[in-house]
């Protein structure tokens, strides 16, 4: 029999069958009596007795319920087996245990190992145990019945010694009751009894000398003889029936249930299953830890519950909308709160923690995408702000210092820094679990979101941005100043003139030159830096780096100098040579020191070539041009020299020739030739022979062809004439100019020059 129906009441159903195997019996009847609606208001009473002791007749008298009675006609036969569980009718809240009777013969040795079992289970589950005796065992040490007392004592021990076991409600009924002894006779012979049996059971060191008042309370009620007297019993029924109902006028619970935490109706199926299978497996059974493995799988459904509920809205989200997600994390622990509150403190509060930190998992993603979208808007913003206020290149900032000499760069950096960052912030503020009131959080972590790889790569990139413009800024503070001091250096050809001095002081002064700019702007790095509240090492590096520069651009300028160096040295010569302290250029005239002139002019070109040997700007000072360079330099310069040497000597001999004819020379001739000039003019062919021999006369002196045509004419011979010829030429191509001369003056020429 597995399933009986009570008319009117409620069904019941064997929990635990014959053989000692948990059925499905009470997951079923805790559905069809709905048990997840009571919570924890609810009862268990367990009868415990002799078999056939008319404990489901009581049960049924008293409850209402169906358990099935023996039917004395067939036979004194054990009715109940295994344990059944039925509902009080008229008081739902009451769950009944009917307990399969001990001392049955129907089990024969097992039934010690099946009764202690059954009674630590009814001990476990129920908050009231009656124990069905009949009357006349009372005062007889030997009657089998007293030995379910005996058991039950030892087992409740067990029990408390695991701990949190709430003190048991013991209710004798005495059945068969006659009014011959005294009720309270009988109770002190029951008294006396339960006395004895508990001195008599072995207890641990914990409990060795605790009374029994501090594990039991002590009820009784007296049935007379169901069927002899049939009313009084029906009486004493409906009393104790009464008593069962009574509730707790403060707390509205029933007035017999035990004190202390109970598990949810709801859990009872699983509860009874845990219990009974550690009883069976012969297990310490420990309440706490019962509940705390009930308490661990209720709370472990109820968060996947939720979870699930609320992945349903959190999943979904495209975005980081705070009032969808307030609503489902709210509505996940709430309702999470209000389905554990009856189960072990210490998982529930771990469970719940592990359910928050999971919904806010579930949120996280949308938290993120946010974030890296106001981190990209904060970025775009920043930027524009950077782009507006910030001079971009050394002209803009230059105008911008035309005005007070100052820029608020800190201030513009601040208004890029508020423009990256506001969107973040206000974000971030979101993050702090006190701008969820609406959410019950128990301990948040602080943020309830933090940013993950990818939304902190998206937050540094506002870093980059505003470190990049500090940077570019720098740069064009350093390219502003740089430039004013390049400036300063070039006015009015101050650098170019030092360099073309080319003098042994030329470094010295190119120096001077060089501190005297960088003197002019370092003042104005020293403002700007401060104006940027650089720190001290930061703006000393920024000095550094723009007397580097301000060396590097001189450097440029020296090395610029030295590709024209051979043009600088021939200017340096001719400036010494050719030109005198007036500027003017020098006629010379007889007396003039052409040698000595050209000496001292020589030296100054050689001596700036050796001046420009090394960059003495450098420390170390740095070559500038190799040894075959100066080399090559020197012997170039030579060359050029020497045709300029020879110009000069020729200048000199032809102004000496012209000033060795004397002044009234040409009158005379004019003269005395009166008669010879007369005679040409008028004769044609001695006019055409003079004008054609004075044309040849003066080709050969414009292409200082009278040398060679001298040497052939007074009989040199040819290798004479060709020699002046050579030297002619040589001396031509050397100096780059013409000039009349003989021969014989080219090569005394040629060899002073040497
Ligand atoms: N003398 C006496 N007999 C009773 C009383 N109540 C019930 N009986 C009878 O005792 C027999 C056993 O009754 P049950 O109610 O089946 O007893 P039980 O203890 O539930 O039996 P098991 O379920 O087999 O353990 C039946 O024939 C009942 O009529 C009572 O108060 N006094």
């Amino acid at each position: 029999m597995s399933d009986v129906s009570s008319e009117g009441g409620f069904a019941i159903g064997q929990i635990i069958d014959h053989a000692g195997e948990t059925t499905d019996e009470f997951e079923r009847l805790a559905n069809e009596w709905k048990l997840n609606e009571m919570g924890d208001e609810y009862a268990i009473v367990a009868v415990l007795g002799c078999q056939s002791s008319g404990k489901s007749t009581l049960l049924n008298m008293l409850y209402g319920t169906p358990f099935a009675v023996m039917d004395a006609r067939f036979g004194r036969s054990q009715t109940t087996q295994g344990l059944w569980l039925g509902r009080d009718a008229s008081e739902p809240a009451w769950l009944v245990l009917d307990v399969e009777g001990n001392d049955s013969r129907e089990r024969g040795e097992d039934h010690t190992a099946w009764e202690r079992k059954t009674a630590l289970f009814s001990l476990a589950l129920a908050d009231v145990l009656m124990v069905n005796m009949w009357c006349t065992d009372f005062g007889r040490w030997d009657a089998a019945n007293l030995g379910i007392l005996k058991t039950v004592f030892s087992v409740n021990i067990q029990l408390f010694a695991s701990g949190e076991a709430p003190k048991k409600l013991l209710y004798f009924v005495v059945r068969d009751y006659d009014e011959d002894t005294p009720k309270d006779s009988l109770r002190n012979i029951i008294c006396t009894d339960v006395g004895k049996i508990w001195e008599s059971i072995p207890k641990p060191d914990a409990f060795a000398n605790a009374a029994f008042e501090t594990f039991f309370d002590l009820a009784f009620v007296y049935l007379p003889h169901y069927k002899h007297c049939k009313d009084q019993f029906r009486a004493e029924v409906d009393t104790l029936r009464a008593e069962f109902h009574a509730r707790n006028e403060e707390t509205g619970a029933l007035a017999l249930a035990a004190p202390g935490p109970r598990v949810a109706a709801i859990d009872l199926p699983r509860y009874a299953d845990q219990i009974w299978a550690t009883i069976k497996a012969n297990k310490d059974l420990s309440l706490p830890s019962e509940r705390e493995m009930l308490a661990i799988y209720r709370c472990d459904a109820v968060l996947n519950e939720q979870l699930d509920e609320a992945g349903s809205v959190l999943d979904g989200l495209e975005s980081f909308a705070t009032e969808p997600i307030a609503a489902a994390l709210a509505r996940a622990l709430s309702a999470y709160d209000a389905e554990t509150k009856l189960y072990h403190s210490g998982v529930v509060a771990e469970s719940r923690s592990k359910l928050q930190a999971q919904l806010l998992a579930r949120a996280a993603p949308s938290f993120e995408a946010e974030l890296v979208a106001r981190s990209a808007a904060g970025v775009a913003a920043a930027q524009a702000v950077l782009d507006k206020e910030l001079p971009g290149n050394p002209r803009a900032l230059a105008e911008v210092l035309a005005g007070d000499g100052t820029f608020d760069f800190v201030g513009v950096m601040a208004q890029a820094r508020a423009a990256g960052e506001g969107g973040v912030a206000e974000l971030e503020a979101l993050a702090d679990a006190e701008a969820w009131p609406s959410v019950p959080f128990e301990a948040p972590p602080s943020p309830l979101w933090r940013a993950s790889r990818a939304g902190e790569q998206a937050a540094t990139e506002l870093s980059r941005v505003l470190d990049g413009a500090h940077t570019k800024f720098v740069g064009v503070v350093l390219d502003t100043l740089v430039a004013e001091a390049t400036a300063h250096m070039e006015q009015e050809g101050e650098l170019h003139v030092l360099l073309r001095s080319g003098s042994a002081e030329m470094w010295d002064s190119l120096r001077e030159l060089r501190n005297a700019a960088l003197e002019a702007v370092q003042g104005k790095l020293v403002e700007i830096a401060a104006g940027m509240g650089a720190s001290g090492s930061a703006a000393e590096g920024w000095q550094v780096q723009l007397a580097a520069r301000v060396d590097a651009v001189l450097g440029n300028a020296v090395e610029e100098f030295v590709k024209v160096l051979p043009l600088a040295l021939r200017q340096t010569f001719d400036d010494h040579f050719k030109f005198g302290p007036d500027r003017l250029p020098i006629r010379w005239k007889p007396g003039d020191d052409i040698d000595a002139r050209y000496r001292e002019a020589r030296a100054a070109a050689l001596g700036m070539l050796d001046n420009f040997a090394s960059n003495e700007l450098a420390d170390p000072p740095t070559p500038l041009l190799s040894n075959l360079a100066r080399r090559q330099l020197a012997a170039q310069l030579e060359n050029d020299l020497r045709g300029a040497y020879l110009d000069a000597q020729q200048q000199l001999e032809a102004v000496s020739i012209r000033s060795a004819i004397p002044p009234w020379v040409l009158p005379l001739l004019l003269v005395l030739g009166f008669n010879e000039m007369w005679m040409i003019l008028t004769s044609p062919l001695l006019l055409v022979t003079t004008l054609l021999g004075g044309g040849l006369v003066a080709f050969l002196y414009a292409f200082n062809m009278l040398g060679p045509v001298k040497a052939m004419v007074l009989g040199e011979g040819p290798a004479s004439a060709v020699d002046a010829m050579m030297s002619l030429l040589s001396s031509s191509s050397g100096a780059g100019s013409s000039g009349a001369g003989s021969s014989a003056t080219v090569g005394k020429a040629k060899a002073k020059a040497d």
